[in-house]
């Protein structure tokens, strides 16, 4: 909640200055009040300003009532304590959500103008989040300034968004200024300073996200170690100093030595040469001779590749889709459906991400009505390991390792999923944005698994393969795989948009399936706050 909020008078400002010197008469432009005093009365007993805080101005409650404790804080914070908390509104409500006026050297328009409709343009690539991709950064920020919110619009006042207003409780009182006092010079100093690179994409969304932010500071939750660190510095980065660990480049560096699993601009190793190597049209990898792979006995159906096929019509020319009889057997089959029982399927959470990638609170889809369980470090009961490590698990994980080449450490935990009569997942693609300038990398490959012959319905299909080109519908077949990527040849990072698919409603009968993620780098060993 804002209290209030007051146009900063320049006059002012001019006249006292950072160290409280000077005396001048702020004119209240606008300070407003959106809680009035009968209501505080009654929900609200103020306390006493402990004694040893004085007013150093004589002006201090003019300033204080004009609003100048938030448009001012540096100095209002330091000389003019008892003003700024006597008043009972602020005490209820908090403070700290303050304006202040640039001056017009930051000019913030997106240069870039495209030259007609049809042409993408600066908010487009800003949504696609090229502000934070390394290679298009450069352009973004000098070209699309506007677009990516580098700077602060010239000339106008402007406010900053803080988020919450701060409660000061009695009991921390003197550590809790001290936290918003530091907390505005840091703001002021550091964040809003449009030159300083570092804030650049999380400068307009470092807000406190609760009213306790400062207090919970003050108590020590914003120091590395302590239990509510990773939750404080994403969601009181204010408070905690912490406004550039919101953007997931600098949070979430790729380590030096981690390894990509193709070549992502195509090529020997690139995505299509790894899907012609596993329909037999290349040479295989050493790695994979030495593994036996040309003699697993692979029953691939192509139902679309680049370029076609010359002598079957039937196969579309678009990205990969093929499948694999037989992938598993019935005892994987039976041991994947038995471990999704015992780890409990749950309905299927959503995580949206925002554009600076931090990610927003898990919610229930509506897009998708399937329930799924994490095969992951959970213990199955009635054995000794985890899902994860589940000797048959490992074997299935193994396996798509070795045809694909990319490790089983590129892959997540599998999702296993469960289909009920009526359930499905609408149109969605399993490419996430923020994934793409992480450790791991994109999800490049969706290995699919059936685990059951479905009554009626359930299959898995593409619609956007190729223009003019029927939707591909994969049917599910107990033990069968299907695999697509969800990137493009040329650049593994990008998105394929034609590979957006969907679950289709579950007619009769149950659907059990299991998704693998591989990513284009390591996916199990990624460290930092929400980095995966
Ligand atoms: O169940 C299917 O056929 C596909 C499920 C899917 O697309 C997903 O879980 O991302
Ligand atoms: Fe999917």
């Amino acid at each position: 909640t804002v209290v209030k909020t007051a146009a900063a008078n320049t006059d002012c400002i001019g006249n006292i200055d950072e160290e409280g010197n000077g005396s001048c008469t702020p004119v209240a432009a606008n300070a407003t009040s959106n809680t009035t005093d009968e209501e505080i009365e009654e929900e609200f007993i103020p306390y006493d300003v402990p004694a040893i805080y004085k007013d150093m101005h004589e002006e201090c409650h003019e300033w204080a009532t004009a609003g100048e404790c938030n448009s001012n804080p540096l100095i209002m914070l330091r000389e003019c304590i008892p003003s700024c908390f006597s008043n009972a509104s602020v005490q209820e409500h908090g403070i700290l959500s303050w304006t202040t006026t640039v001056g017009t050297d930051f000019v913030c328009h997106d240069t870039f103008q495209a030259k007609n409709e049809d042409e993408d343009d600066c908010h487009y690539w800003a949504e696609e989040g090229l502000c934070i991709s390394p290679e298009d950064k450069p352009f973004m920020l000098t070209q699309c300034k506007e677009s990516c919110a580098v700077c602060i619009p010239a000339g106008e006042t402007w406010e900053m968004h803080l988020g919450e207003g701060q409660l000061v409780l009695e009991e921390t009182f003197d550590e809790t200024v001290h936290v918003l006092w530091e907390m505005a010079r840091y703001l002021k100093t550091e964040v809003y300073d449009t030159q300083n690179e570092i804030y650049h994409s999380s400068r307009l969304e470092c807000q406190n996200h609760d009213a306790m932010c400062a207090t919970w500071a003050a108590e020590g939750n914003c120091e590395p170690g302590s239990d509510h660190y990773d939750w404080m510095v994403l969601h009181c980065a204010p408070v905690c100093k912490t406004c550039e660990l919101l953007d997931f480049q600098i949070r979430c560096p790729v380590p030096d030595d981690w390894e990509d699993a193709i070549d992502v601009h195509g090529g020997d190793y690139g995505l299509n040469a790894m899907f012609e190597r596993i329909i037999g049209e290349r040479r295989l990898t050493q790695d994979q001779i030495d593994a036996g792979m040309q003699d697993m006995d692979l029953k691939i159906d192509v139902f679309s590749k680049p370029g076609g096929d010359d002598q079957n019509d039937e196969v579309i020319d678009g990205p990969w889709v093929i499948t694999f009889d037989d992938f598993l057997t019935e005892e994987e089959c039976d041991r994947l459906v038995q471990a999704g029982g015992l780890l409990g399927y749950n309905p299927s959470l959503e995580t949206s991400t925002l554009a600076n990638g931090s990610l927003e609170e898990d919610h229930t889809s509506e897009q998708r009505t399937s329930t799924n369980a994490w095969c992951n470090d959970n213990i199955l009961e009635g054995s000794e390991t985890s899902c994860k490590e589940d000797p048959i698990v490992k074997k299935v994980r193994e396996r798509m390792a070795l045809v694909t080449g990319f490790p089983t450490d590129n892959s997540e935990d599998l999702q296993l999923l469960f289909y009920q009569p009526g359930q499905f997942y609408k149109q969605h693609h399993d490419y996430i944005k923020t994934h793409a300038f992480g450790p791991s990398g994109p999800r490049v490959l969706t290995f699919f698994l059936y685990l059951n012959d479905v009554e009626e319905g359930g299959g898995t299909q593409f619609p956007y393969l190729a223009e003019g080109a029927d939707p591909v519908v994969v049917q599910p077949k107990r033990g069968k795989a299907l695999l697509w990527p969800s990137v493009l040849n040329e650049d593994a990072n990008k998105k394929d948009p034609r590979t957006e698919h969907e679950a289709l409603e579950v007619l009769a009968g149950e659907k059990y399936g299991a998704n693998a993620w591989l990513h284009l780098r390591d996916e199990q060993h990624i460290e930092g706050i929400e980095c995966g």
